[in-house]
C-alpha cells in the first residue's frame, strides 16, 4: 500500500471535486457553476490514524462504537478503519469522471479484524466508486471473500454545505421513526409532520431510506439526497457547544455544514452470505 497522502483533483465540465486516497475520502463537490454542496472545514488536518473532518467519511465496518448482542460495544476506531486506511487508487478503472478505489482485509491488522460481530478472521474486499458530474454517486461494494456470512455496519457520512445550519431543514423524515442517540438510552421516537431543524445537537438514526431534500434557504438551494441499499439515515449536526468543541474544527464552523448520511447500523446490520456481496450508494444533486 501506498502510504502518501495524495489528494486528486476532478475538473470536467460538469464539475470539480476532490479526493483524498487516505480513506478514499472525497474531500469536495461542486457541480459547475454552484457553490460547494460537499463541505469542508478551513483546515484539512492529514494524519495516520486520524480520522478526516468534513467531506465524506466512509464508516466501515462498525458505526461509532459498534453493536452488538443489543448493546453500544466500545469497538476502536471509532467508526471503524475504513475512514483512516490508505486505499489502492485503481487508475486503470478510473477517469476524470470516475474514482476507483480498493480495500482488502488482509491489509488490516488482525486485532482490528477481530472486533468483527461475524467472526474475527473475515475476509472481504471493498470497491469505492466516486462518479464526479452534476450528480455526486458513491457507491461502496463489500465482497464477501469468505466462507461464513460477512456482518457489518456501514455509513456514507456526507457533510453538506449550508449558509446556517440552523436555518436549514431536512425534509422527507416526516412521519418515520428514529432513535435519538442525544438523549439517555437512544429513545426510539417518531418524528412529526414536521420538517428536522437544527437548534442544538442533533444526531439521530432513522429508520428510512426514502429520498430527502436539504432546503437552504440562505444559498437560496435544495440539495436532493438519494441511496440505494441503505435501511437507514443519520442526520447530525453537533449545535454550537459540542460544535466549537470538535478540535480539528475553527468556532462556529459547525453552522455550515448539516450530515445528512446513508447508513445501515445497529439491527440493521448487513449480513453477506459467503461469495456474495452488499452495495450502499448515495447520490446528491442540486436544485433552485
Ligand atoms: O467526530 P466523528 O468521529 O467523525 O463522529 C461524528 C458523528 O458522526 C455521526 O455519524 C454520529 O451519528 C455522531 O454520533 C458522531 O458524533
Amino acid at each position: 500500500m501506498n502510504n502518501t497522502f495524495t489528494i486528486r483533483d476532478i475538473v470536467n465540465e460538469d464539475a470539480t471535486a476532490s479526493v483524498s486516497d487516505y480513506g478514499a475520502h472525497v474531500l469536495s463537490w461542486a457541480p459547475a457553476g454552484e457553490q460547494a454542496v460537499v463541505w469542508r472545514p478551513k483546515a484539512i488536518y492529514l494524519k495516520e490514524g486520524t480520522a478526516i473532518r468534513g467531506g465524506v467519511p466512509i464508516i466501515f465496518p462498525w458505526f461509532n462504537s459498534g453493536f452488538e448482542g443489543g448493546h453500544v460495544a466500545s469497538k476502536t476506531p471509532k467508526h471503524g478503519f475504513a475512514r483512516n486506511s490508505f486505499w489502492h487508487y485503481d487508475e486503470e478503472g478510473s477517469s476524470d469522471v470516475l474514482l476507483r478505489y480498493t480495500l482488502d482485509s488482509s491489509e488490516i491488522g488482525a486485532d482490528i479484524l477481530s472486533q468483527f460481530v461475524s467472526g474475527p478472521n473475515p475476509q472481504f474486499h471493498a470497491v469505492y466508486t466516486i462518479e464526479v458530474g452534476r450528480e455526486l454517486t458513491m457507491s461502496l461494494t463489500v465482497y464477501n471473500d469468505g466462507d461464513e456470512p460477512l456482518s457489518y455496519e456501514e455509513a456514507l457520512h456526507t457533510y453538506l454545505q449550508v449558509g446556517d445550519a440552523e436555518q436549514s431543514q431536512v425534509c422527507g423524515l416526516e412521519g418515520a421513526d428514529y432513535l435519538d442517540t442525544v438523549l439517555d438510552g437512544d429513545p426510539r421516537c417518531s418524528q412529526g409532520d414536521e420538517p428536522v431543524t437544527f437548534q442544538g445537537m442533533v444526531d439521530r438514526i432513522y429508520y428510512s431510506a426514502d429520498t430527502l431534500e436539504l432546503r437552504d434557504p440562505v444559498l437560496q438551494r435544495t440539495i436532493i439526497v438519494a441511496k440505494q441499499g441503505a435501511a437507514q439515515t443519520v442526520v447530525w449536526n453537533p449545535g454550537e457547544q459540542a460544535g466549537n468543541a470538535i478540535g480539528d474544527l475553527g468556532d462556529g464552523e459547525w453552522r455550515g455544514c448539516v450530515c445528512v448520511e446513508a447508513v445501515n447500523n445497529r439491527d440493521c446490520a448487513v449480513v453477506v452470505p459467503p461469495h456474495d456481496s452488499h452495495t450502499l450508494q448515495q447520490t446528491l444533486a442540486v436544485k433552485h
